[in-house]
């Protein structure tokens, strides 16, 4: 299989007391579906955050379909951030617009700021929006205001918005921890689909360790800014989890039902 991320040796220091990311190391393959887990504060928005360059690592290198993303200049990253999708916990929908609207938006980063302030999309384009929504089970919404869907339908949306770059990779930051569990199950599931069945490669923050466990090819556990775990969620052990999440862990023990018990 071929290598679509490689990300080493990265960190990132906010300041001189937060290392928020110390020499971090993975690759990750096209089309695999990867969790990464751990507590709160362990850096896991921090490195989604660098890998699509909202936020500059202070060292390391990241490789994006063979090319280090971290030399880019302004002209190269908008072409680096077309191939990146990005899903979010509060969707970064805009409410007061169509559903359509908010997925045409994902094509923004491929038009001059003139067609995008005018909101000029081609009929192809709009086509495709239609199909992605009729994909995600949202042909009933496409003219509806986003403020009238429930989250789940908005992450959806979200999902939509993200397919219609036509990226190679999609990165979701805590795509469920606003939502039930009945429309968890629906995000993951469209997500999972979204790597096996379109090849493209998804990194997802979870808070769940049950459903990272559940659904992924590789988990990546990560605590106070180093990689603790990296691995199929099949070998992953109580006493592992253990370690990631430190004083964080028993709650999660629960969740995960005993599964690696004794
Ligand atoms: N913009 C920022 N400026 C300074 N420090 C930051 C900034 N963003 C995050 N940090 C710090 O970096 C560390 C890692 O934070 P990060 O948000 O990446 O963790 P996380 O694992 O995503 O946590 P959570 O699950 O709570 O979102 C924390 O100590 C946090 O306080």
């Amino acid at each position: 299989m071929k290598t679509l991320l490689d990300v080493r040796n990265v960190s990132k220091r906010y300041s001189q007391e937060t290392l928020a990311l110390s020499n971090v190391s993975f690759s990750v393959n096209e089309g695999e579906f990867v969790s990464i887990i751990g507590p709160s504060g362990a850096g896991k928005s921090t490195l989604l955050r660098c890998i699509n360059r909202m936020i500059d690592a202070t060292d390391g290198e990241i490789i994006l379909d063979n090319e280090n993303i971290l030399n880019y200049n302004k002209k190269d990253l908008r072409k680096c951030r077309s191939k990146i999708g990005m899903i979010f916990q509060h969707y970064n929908l805009v409410n007061r617009l169509s559903v359509i609207e908010n997925v045409l938006h994902g094509r923004l980063g491929y038009k001059s700021t003139f067609a995008g302030m005018l909101g000029i999309y081609s009929e192809e384009e709009k086509r495709q929006a239609i199909k992605l929504l009729g994909m995600l089970g949202l042909e009933q919404e496409i003219y509806k205001r986003c403020d009238q869907l429930s989250g789940g339908q908005k992450q959806r949306v979200g999902i939509a918005r993200a397919l219609i770059q036509d990226p190679k990779l999609l990165l979701c930051d805590e795509p469920i921890a606003s939502l039930d569990p009945n429309a968890s199950k629906v995000i993951m599931d469209y997500l999972k689909t979204v790597s096996t069945t379109m090849g493209i490669t998804v990194i997802v923050n979870l808070h769940q360790v049950d459903v990272a466990l559940n659904y992924s090819d590789q988990i990546i556990g990560v605590s106070k800014g180093e990689i603790v775990y990296h691995g199929s969620p099949k070998d992953i052990t109580n006493s592992q989890i253990h370690s990631i999440y430190g004083s964080e862990a028993g709650d999660l023990m629960l969740d995960i039902g005993g599964r690696n018990a004794g």
